[in-house]
């Protein structure tokens, strides 16, 4: 059925949703990006669990083991986990799947440990499932037949709680029309065109682009050539390697920068681009380089602007602005 789950905000840099785990209650993280929904768990060192909530299958009635199965993820970050699997029943705001796959980590890299989740919800798409023998469906793409409308919706404001829809788009949530573009998910992602950008009022091409929506991902991540047209436009502007990044006085007057989106321009307002402080006087942008590759990363400063549709029909990609 039909649901909504609140958002909160958490570090700055994710959205945590309190789930149901087999009736116990966990802070995970949302991520179209991926497709695993894995779970702290009992069988972690003890040492890794302060500060979590975890998973123990042996409190779950409704546990059922996946003999054998296993799962390994390793996240382009260089953060990972893994463990075994089995089956229990996963209830998100009014939405509940009876017989998820459930993750269980046995093993997970040092920046989860310091990070405020207890685990991953994976949104993408199946494809990418990382349990072995068998991938495993997505929570969404078990629920889809119980939802109105085969569709999830993300609206992630800036500091401020969001939600994530089940089955239903909200128009109390962002104003004008939501502008729909297909999606080609044969990399597993929610993936479409993105083959031009606007620095200001500049347009730039970036041929053979692709974008992903990431709501696991942070900020906007773009390839070099974007990346360095934006920051030509602002004045004092500098790759700084001790920060990770590029970063400008934070009284910097920054340009807006505008992603196609399947020939659709979103335009992320300037206020956006400045994620922050860096240190001393110097801030931190909220657009950087994916490094390699033709495939941007539209990640929650993205979402900050617009309330974004994942519809299973098509499939298609919606935003309207927030
Ligand atoms: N890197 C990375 C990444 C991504 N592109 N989407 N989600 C990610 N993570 C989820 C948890 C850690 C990283």
């Amino acid at each position: 059925q039909d649901g909504s789950a609140t958002a909160v905000p958490s570090d700055g840099v994710e959205y945590l949703v309190s789930t149901s785990v087999g009736g116990q209650s966990l802070n995970l993280d949302f991520d179209t990006g991926s497709a695993d929904l894995w779970v702290f768990s009992s069988e972690l060192p003890s040492s890794d669990l302060s500060g979590h909530s975890y998973y123990t299958s042996s409190d779950s009635s409704t546990f059922q083991s996946l003999s054998g199965y296993t799962w390994d993820i390793s996240y382009a970050d260089g953060s990972g986990a893994s463990g075994n699997v089995g089956t229990d029943t996963v209830v998100i705001g009014g939405t509940t799947v009876e017989g998820q796959a459930v993750e269980l980590a046995e093993k997970v890299s040092s920046t989860f440990v310091s990070d405020a989740a207890d685990g991953l919800v994976g949104l993408a798409f199946s494809s990418i499932n990382t349990v072995s023998p068998t991938p495993q469906s997505t929570f969404f793409e078990n629920a889809q037949s119980s939802l109105d409308s085969p569709l999830f919706a993300a609206y992630l404001p800036n500091n401020a709680d969001g939600a994530y829809d089940f089955g239903y788009t909200d128009d109390s949530k962002y104003s004008g029309d939501i502008t729909y573009t297909d999606v080609d998910s044969s990399n597993g992602f929610w993936e479409y065109p993105s083959t031009s950008y606007k620095v200001g009022s500049t347009t730039h091409s970036q041929s053979g682009y692709t974008g992903i929506s990431d709501t696991g991902t942070t900020l906007i991540l773009m390839g070099d050539s974007a990346v360095t047209a934006y920051y030509d436009q602002v004045s004092g502007s500098s790759y700084d390697s001790s920060q990770g990044g590029y970063v400008f006085d934070c009284s910097a007057d920054l340009p807006t920068l505008s992603i196609s989106i399947g020939g659709n321009y979103a335009t992320i307002p300037a206020s956006l681009l400045n994620f922050g402080t860096a240190s001393g006087s110097s801030c931190f942008g909220s657009l950087q380089s994916v490094g390699s590759g033709t495939q941007n990363i539209y990640g929650d400063v993205f979402f900050n602007a617009f309330y974004g549709v994942f519809d299973a029909s098509g499939p298609s990609f919606g935003f309207a602005t927030v």
